[in-house]
């Protein structure tokens, strides 16, 4: 299969570089030889640490795109511009695609998949989820028997190793963000990474091929890792918590959570000793139960292995009946459903509110029973001792599973009590299994 690679960055050159290193294993894989023929970067004379022998070079990717020898293209770009005009031009042309773009999927994807049917090609993404994890295709074909209840993961390399840098060596969080850049982990624009977008963009993708729904990346719900504060780390590394950044998608009776926030997940569960660029997806099937997929999700060669994976995929299928080939989302693209994706309102979590409190009697008191009035359950209330000369101390509740509008009514209440003078953190708690 003669292969046209579009963005020759971190996982373009990754790519070139395993099938390089692993190209007779491959070929003994998939039945044929797989070789990058051409590939468009934008500065045709940059020293690479790759060998780029035997691939022609050109400064235009829709000159690869209409190339005749060319079979898959694959796109490494990013972005979700000239990436979806690319894509679409591609499946035009009657390619087979493989891409890592996330973005570009999460917003675009109905769009291309139904191009791509139309067309009779492929799509292959599993370089866009969870990097190196197979995890589209665990779910998509291995979980295939199962009624998904639920997904939880660590799906943003960067936010990990931002986390574990800060808790572990106390690091601050701009220092640790540009060496995940150095490192290749951030997205080209980093606020992708810690505003949570781009784990949203997974999240969808993920929401998708496991509930049989549309990409409906603009009903997610997110929130970064940006107003995380190093004594929120600390005090819940202290009640027996680690804070990770999580994309949660579930179903309820009522419709389809879908959301990424800051997470406490209790220590002791495995998801919360995932460390650095290391991601971690949590999935619970119905008749296999809980499952759990780990793996580097982020970096050149752990993205290059699942870029490569589905190049294999593709060579393999290439000449099967599009018919019978696995669908792009999972379910058949006649048979999605409708279910709603719920408010986050309407998202029920348990909680972490820290409250900076003036140090006087009867604060408690007031804070609880604002609590008990809008049926918030609290389980456990530490007060932390006042530093030296402060006449304000640190309030610390952890709540039971509530409604997310009653705790924001909660809040809303307790700030405006003459006793508390700064706003208050919520972050939500999720025990998991
Ligand atoms: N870096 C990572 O760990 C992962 C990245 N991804 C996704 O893979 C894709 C590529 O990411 P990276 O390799 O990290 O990005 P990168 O920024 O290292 O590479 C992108 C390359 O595309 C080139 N480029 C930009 N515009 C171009 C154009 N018009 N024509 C030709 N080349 C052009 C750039 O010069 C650059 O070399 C993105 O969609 C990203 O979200 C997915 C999983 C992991
Ligand atoms: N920027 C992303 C790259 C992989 O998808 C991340 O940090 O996870
Ligand atoms: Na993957």
């Amino acid at each position: 299969m003669q292969v046209g690679l579009l963005g020759l960055g971190t996982v373009g050159s990754g790519t070139v570089e395993v099938l390089r290193r692993n190209r007779e294993e491959i070929a003994r894989r998939a039945g044929r030889d797989i070789v990058v023929k051409a590939a468009s970067a934008r500065d045709l004379k940059k020293k690479r640490a790759v060998s780029l022998d035997g691939i022609e070079l050109v400064a235009d990717p829709a000159a690869i795109i209409a190339r005749p020898d060319i079979d898959i293209v694959v796109e490494l770009i990013g972005g979700d511009t000239i990436a979806r005009e690319l894509v679409l031009k591609a499946i035009a042309a009657g390619k087979h695609v493989v891409t890592a773009n996330k973005a570009l999927l999460a917003k675009h994807g109905t769009e291309i998949f139904l191009a791509a049917q139309k067309k009779g090609v492929m799509v292959a993404f599993e370089g866009a989820v969870a990097g190196g994890i197979p995890i589209i295709k665990a779910i998509r074909e291995g979980l295939t028997a199962n009624r998904i209840e639920w997904i939880a993961g660590i799906i943003n390399g960067t936010c990990n190793y931002i986390l574990s840098e800060m808790r572990d060596k106390g690091l601050p969080f701009d220092m640790v963000l540009a060496e995940a850049q150095r490192l290749g982990y951030a997205e080209a624009d980093p606020a992708f990474d810690i505003e949570g977008i781009d784990a949203a963009h997974k999240l969808t993708i993920l929401a998708a091929i496991a509930f049989g729904i549309p990409m409906q990346f603009d009903k997610a719900y997110v929130e970064g890792i940006t107003r995380l504060t190093a004594i929120d780390i600390k005090y819940a590394e202290g009640l027996g918590y680690r804070i990770k950044l999580l994309g949660i998608a579930k179903r309820t009776d009522k419709g389809i959570e879908l959301r990424v926030h800051p997470t406490l997940v209790p220590s002791r569960r495995l998801i919360a000793n995932v460390e650095g660029v290391m991601n971690a997806v949590l999935v619970k099937g119905d008749a296999v139960g809980p499952t759990l997929f780990y793996g580097r999700g982020a970096g050149s060669e752990p993205t290059a292995s699942a870029v490569v994976a589905d190049l294999v995929d593709v060579t393999r299928m290439a000449t099967a009946d599009p018919e019978h080939r696995v669908p792009h989302l999972a379910f058949r693209p006649d048979r999605l459903s409708d279910v709603p994706i719920l408010p986050m309102e309407a998202v029920e979590s348990a909680y972490y509110l820290r409250l900076r409190a003036l140090d006087r009697p009867g604060v408690l008191a007031d804070v609880t029973r604002i609590c008990a009035d809008l049926s918030i359950s609290i389980d456990a209330i530490f007060q932390k001792e006042a530093g030296e000369g402060e006449d304000q101390v640190d309030v610390v509740i952890l709540t039971h599973a509530t409604q997310e509008k009653h705790v924001n009514a909660a809040i809303h209440r307790i700030e405006n009590l003459p006793t508390i003078p700064s706003p208050v953190v919520r972050i939500r708690l999720e025990e998991l299994l």
